[in-house]
């Protein structure tokens, strides 16, 4: 029998929680200058800084040893110039770390009233997600919003976090603040977290911790199904998903949506398929990016792995290695959907030659 990682799953759940509570309050009182660009181009806000801040001083309290690969760092905040931000920052952390919240909590985590941390101890929580990642032993992965230009945009983002065992996932929650519940019934609002362990199933709850639903991918035709997609063509390329659609007579439009909800989405039946092919050369997935949809879909009966048919590697560091993209399905259309990918890839190459 697997293990089941109770103490683990509280944990994480809990610190999912609460940071999907500091980002969603945090959208409604964000301004302009409270966003920063990256190096990559891509933005980052005080949501994102916070929620690291709080997850990781959450996990180094309950698991000290752990080493995490978390997406954001610090530095961008030491300097004179972040000053203003790393205030909101860490005002923003603290007030998440200490508010009661009746269920999921324990003092030993470094939660609930009078757990306020200084501003170095939050600065150091950020920079204790710069490990390098592991093919051996425990450790975390935090990508603290997912679809950070989903979450600006006001649409879906997650906040996503994963343990990880000797190069495989074994644990993984995905905080969805943005996503209806129940796609068929509005009434039970928005808000979900998805929780899966390794042999133990796949699970989705409100953001209050109540009811606790199972998941499973069921089984559908390959022509019935609809790809998930990321809404930027950047990180996906929607014409190859087009062509792959085409090839397995699938009519239904694409799904697009930022971030692992994806995955959630996955997981409780929506789409059939999630795609995420290389746009062009060069960029490498982060292990943040779907260590936690990984093990979601997995343990909700799907198939994840690249166009080679591979499962994909959380051992070789903060990335994926080399981009052979994303294939994430339920099993019966997984073979056929991969199929169809080494089709259209071949395809290419040939038009590429002539
Ligand atoms: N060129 C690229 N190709 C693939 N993914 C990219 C990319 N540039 C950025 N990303 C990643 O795509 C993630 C969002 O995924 P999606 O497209 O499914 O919404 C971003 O996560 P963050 O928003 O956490 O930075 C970022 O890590
Ligand atoms: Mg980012
Ligand atoms: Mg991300
Ligand atoms: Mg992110």
């Amino acid at each position: 029998m697997s293990l089941s990682f109770a103490t683990e799953k509280q944990v994480a759940v809990a610190a999912v929680r609460r940071a999907c509570l500091l980002t969603s309050s945090v959208f409604n009182k964000l301004v302009k200058n409270e966003t920063l660009t990256k190096g990559d181009k891509s933005p980052v806000t005080v949501g994102d800084y916070a929620a690291q801040a709080l997850i990781s001083s959450i996990l180094s309290r309950a698991f000290p040893e752990d080493p995490i690969v978390g997406e954001e760092d610090a530095s961008d905040l030491r300097k004179p110039s972040g000053k203003e931000l790393k205030d909101r920052i860490v005002s923003l952390a603290n007030e998440a770390l200490t508010s009661e919240l009746a269920l999921g909590d324990n003092k030993d985590w470094g939660i609930g009233p009078g757990s306020e941390q200084t501003d170095a101890e939050l600065l150091d929580a950020i920079d204790r997600g710069n490990y390098e990642g592991s093919s051996i032993g425990r450790m975390w992965t935090i990508d603290p919003i997912d679809g950070t230009k989903g979450f600006l945009r006001g649409e879906q983002y997650a906040v996503c976090l994963a343990l990880i065992v000797d190069s495989k996932v074994q644990l993984g929650v995905i905080g969805c603040p943005n996503l209806p519940f129940d796609p068929k019934d509005p009434s039970k609002g928005t808000g979900c977290i998805f929780v899966a362990v390794r042999g133990h199933g796949a699970e989705q709850l409100t953001l209050t911790l109540s009811d606790p639903t199972p998941l499973s991918i069921p089984s559908t035709e390959a022509s019935d199904i609809s790809f998930l997609e990321s809404v930027e063509a950047a990180h996906s390329s929607h014409s190859f998903n087009d062509r792959v659609a085409s090839l397995l007579s699938v009519t239904r439009s694409p799904v697009r949506m930022d971030s692992q909800a994806k995955y959630g989405c996955l997981a409780r039946g929506e789409g059939g398929a999630y795609l995420r092919m290389p746009t062009g050369v060069g960029y490498r997935e982060k292990i943040w990016d779907h260590a936690s949809g990984n093990i979601l879909v997995e343990e909700a009966g799907g198939i994840v792995t690249d166009s080679r048919g591979q499962p994909l590697d959380f051992g070789i560091g903060r990335t994926l290695g080399e981009n052979y993209g994303v294939i994430a399905a339920g099993k019966d259309v997984h073979p056929l959907i991969l199929a169809a990918v080494q089709k259209a890839q071949a395809e290419e190459k040939a038009k590429a030659k002539a």
